[in-house]
């Protein structure tokens, strides 16, 4: 069996190599003679799998080791008998750390209280149904936008103009669709942005071009109220450096790449891949993740709410690192900037979730309890 990949999947080998040969490439230079052979096709976001990639292969199935799935042309895959999986919640917990480390910048910047902001999440699948549940667990209060879900389920979820009048705080995580009943594409242009409040924030880890770029440019030079956080950006990996420079953090679309995350998305195609074959898995993700580096941290019963806040989120990550990096790297030069994009998330270095992380409080008080566990903080 021939097996193609983005050499950017972690875990590849591990994984895969009892199945056949694999044959790694970049995942942009992956073409129709790459794979030409081959029989399975393992992605990321970068590759769009689509009818002038894969007329005339031989593939039979298709794994994108991520969350997002707007890369592949599914009808295609189902005109074409192709079986493909994609990794459902893989990296939704990085997404909610860097929201949560982008916070706190965003706090410390304006002299802000997190807990006196209103939120607003707008699509609560994965990640944004985990930032939710982080977010009310702190005892914030959070607007919910997702009206596929809202009709399905029906609960307690507001329009996307209660959203913008009513939050100071905006956070996106709804797939990318250009087509359907309520497409995604551009979903805050010119006449949304033009409606946020006074002194909001605006966060952006979906996909680039669920927010109008150049809208949000002109409104960022014309209203120094309005604060914006971006990972994803219209035409990665070309950037908009103005845009860039006006953004309180900017990131080269590494808000899930946590490396339980990445591994994650790894292992869950796998999984779905054995399936497919209809044979048992015999590797477990749980043998291969190495152990967190940070044991442990401990807290004072009297330690400061917002203070211990910054600490556990900040002791795991925090994007301004990588809002730095990211800055550094940014070229006049288009190709230069374009090819710093793709090596700082090929050479992205580890970083390990919140969830999970043990605390240990000297003297409990009911709010750092409260705290530790809408983190996913583990008490010891
Ligand atoms: N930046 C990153 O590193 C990163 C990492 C992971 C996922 N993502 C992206 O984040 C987004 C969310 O991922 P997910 O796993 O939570 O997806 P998901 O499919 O689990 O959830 C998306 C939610 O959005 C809702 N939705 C759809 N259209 C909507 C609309 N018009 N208005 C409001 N809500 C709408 C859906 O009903 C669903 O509940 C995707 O675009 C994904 O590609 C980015
Ligand atoms: O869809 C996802 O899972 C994320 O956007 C993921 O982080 C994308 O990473 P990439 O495939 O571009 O490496």
């Amino acid at each position: 069996m021939l097996i193609v990949a983005d050499e950017n999947i972690p875990l590849l080998d591990a994984f895969f190599a009892g199945f056949g040969e694999i044959r790694r490439y970049p995942g942009r230079a992956i073409d129709a003679a790459c794979v030409k052979d081959a029989d399975v096709l393992l992605v990321r976001s970068v590759t769009k799998v689509d009818r002038a990639l894969l007329d005339g292969s031989q593939v039979k199935f298709v794994g994108t080791c991520t969350i997002g799935t707007d890369h592949l042309a599914l009808d295609y895959f189902a005109e074409a008998g192709i079986h493909w999986s994609s990794a459902p919640g893989c990296n939704a917990r990085g997404v909610v750390d860097y929201v949560l480390g982008s916070l706190l910048t965003l706090a410390e910047l304006d002299g802000a209280s997190l807990p006196a902001r209103t939120y607003g999440v707008v699509g609560a699948g994965e990640v944004g149904g985990r930032l939710v549940e982080v977010l009310r667990g702190l005892g914030w209060q959070v607007l919910v936008c997702d009206p596929p879900r809202q009709a399905r389920e029906g609960g307690d979820y507001v329009s996307l103009e209660q959203i913008l009048e009513q939050c100071d705080v905006i956070s996106l995580h709804t797939p990318l669709t250009r087509s359907g009943e309520l497409p995604t594409w551009h979903l805050l242009g010119q006449e949304q942005l033009a409606r946020l409040r006074p002194g909001a924030w605006l966060i952006n880890a979906s996909r680039g071009p669920v927010v109008d770029n150049q809208a949000l440019r002109q409104l960022l030079r014309e209203r120094d109220d309005i604060q914006a956080v971006l990972d994803v950006w219209e035409g990665e990996p070309q950037v908009d450096l103005a845009l860039a420079d006006l953004c309180v953090i900017a990131t080269p679309h590494i808000a899930g790449y946590s490396l339980d995350g990445k591994q994650r998305g790894t292992a869950q195609i796998y999984q779905a891949f054995c399936a497919w074959r209809g044979e048992p898995e015999q590797v477990r993700l749980a043998d291969l993740l190495p152990q967190p580096w940070l044991a442990e941290i401990t807290l004072q019963a009297e330690t400061d709410p917002a203070w211990a806040l910054a600490t556990l989120c900040r002791a795991v990550y925090d994007p301004r690192r990588d809002d730095a990096d990211f800055r550094r790297s940014l070229s006049r030069d288009p190709a230069l900037q374009k090819a710093a994009f793709d090596s700082l998330r090929k050479h992205y270095p580890p970083r390990r979730e919140i969830e999970g992380l043990a605390v240990r409080l000297h003297g409990e008080t009911a709010q750092l309890v409260q705290m530790v566990r809408a983190l996913g903080g583990v008490l010891v």
